[in-house]
């Protein structure tokens, strides 16, 4: 993994508010990413977590800073961040095939149907969706559309791929079996890779970092969270890991206390040099100790939230 692959910098996001007053969001937010790397973000409503990834795909502005992604700054949207939505936004009168080719034919204006079909029907078998080529959205199930999303992002081999709580409408089953194949399509295809999530467990099941963001309005990056466990962790036996409780408890703590707190607690914090939690590393402070919760074993999967 280079180093930096992605780069915010210092950049704040204000809003006019009423009286002539300004809201910040967020202000002076540093972050940065590896390539191949699979982040999460993490914090409460309101806090900008999708602003952030509208400015990382080019969909919205900051009020400052800059992002840098591949060492160069961006401006507007482009094919090479492709966006996953928690609507799918399909184009209803084209078929699974057609909204993924429709995408294929953006990137590749000068490819005729046949090559431009074959790209696509590969990344629709990828997602599962062999045989559906020919329905249209609306003979589709949530899943099923989600999946047209995650083909239709994924078939313009964009330099990374943005999720905005891309499974949070799904059923618990549905959710789990796209939260692995979206694992397994970015470990195989080294894919750089930011989501948004409220639910702590896909963040430890997904991620190689968590970023923690504090309560807005004003809210900053805490911490980054680097996940303990393997990457090629299982789904069925990620709680048996003996990191695993003082992972998730840590999140949880931020999310219910110090989320909060932080500002009044942390006078000192730098944001352009975001503390890096490495759990189970000797010498680091962590919120929570590393003592095991069984009966935590069975709110899996999906139960805590931000
Ligand atoms: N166009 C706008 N004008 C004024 N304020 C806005 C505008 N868009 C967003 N905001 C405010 O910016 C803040 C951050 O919004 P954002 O959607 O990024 O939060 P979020 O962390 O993604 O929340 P959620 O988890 O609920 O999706 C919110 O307080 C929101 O009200």
């Amino acid at each position: 993994m280079s180093d930096k692959f992605i780069s915010i910098e210092a950049i704040a996001k204000r809003y006019p508010g009423a009286d002539g007053a300004t809201t910040t969001v967020f202000e002076n937010l540093w972050l940065s990413m590896a390539r191949g790397e699979f982040a999460c973000v993490i914090g409460h409503s309101g806090c900008g977590k999708t602003t952030v990834l509208n400015i990382l795909a080019g969909l919205d502005v900051p009020s400052e800073g800059a992002v840098i992604v591949d060492g160069q700054a961006i401006s507007g949207t482009s094919l090479d961040r492709a966006v996953i939505f928690q609507s799918h936004a399909l184009l209803p009168w084209r078929t699974v095939l057609g909204n993924v080719a429709y995408a294929v034919s953006s990137k590749w204006r000068s490819w005729d149907r046949a090559k431009v079909k074959a790209h696509a029907q590969t990344f629709i078998d990828l997602v599962g969706l062999t045989g559906s080529e020919h329905k249209r959205p609306s003979e589709l199930s949530g899943g099923m559309k989600q999946r047209v999303g995650i083909a239709r992002a994924l078939s313009i081999t964009p330099k990374m791929m943005l999720m905005d709580e891309p499974f949070s409408a799904l059923d618990a089953l549905t959710r789990g079996t796209l939260q692995d194949e979206v694992r397994r399509i970015c470990l195989e295809t080294g894919q750089t890779a930011f989501m948004i999530t409220h639910d702590v467990d896909e963040a430890i099941y997904l991620a190689d970092k968590i970023f923690l963001m504090t309560n807005g309005p004003g809210a900053v990056l805490a911490e980054v969270v680097e996940n303990p466990l393997p990457r090629d962790r299982g789904r069925t036996d990620l709680h048996r890991h003996p990191l695993y409780y003082a992972l998730r408890n840590h999140i949880i703590d931020f999310l219910v206390t110090r989320s909060k707190t932080f500002a009044a607690e942390t006078p000192g914090h730098d944001p352009r040099n975001v503390p890096l939690v490495q759990i189970g590393k000797p010498g680091l402070t962590i919120a929570s100790d590393a003592k095991p919760e069984p009966s935590r074993e069975t709110s899996w999967p999906g139960q805590a939230r931000a």
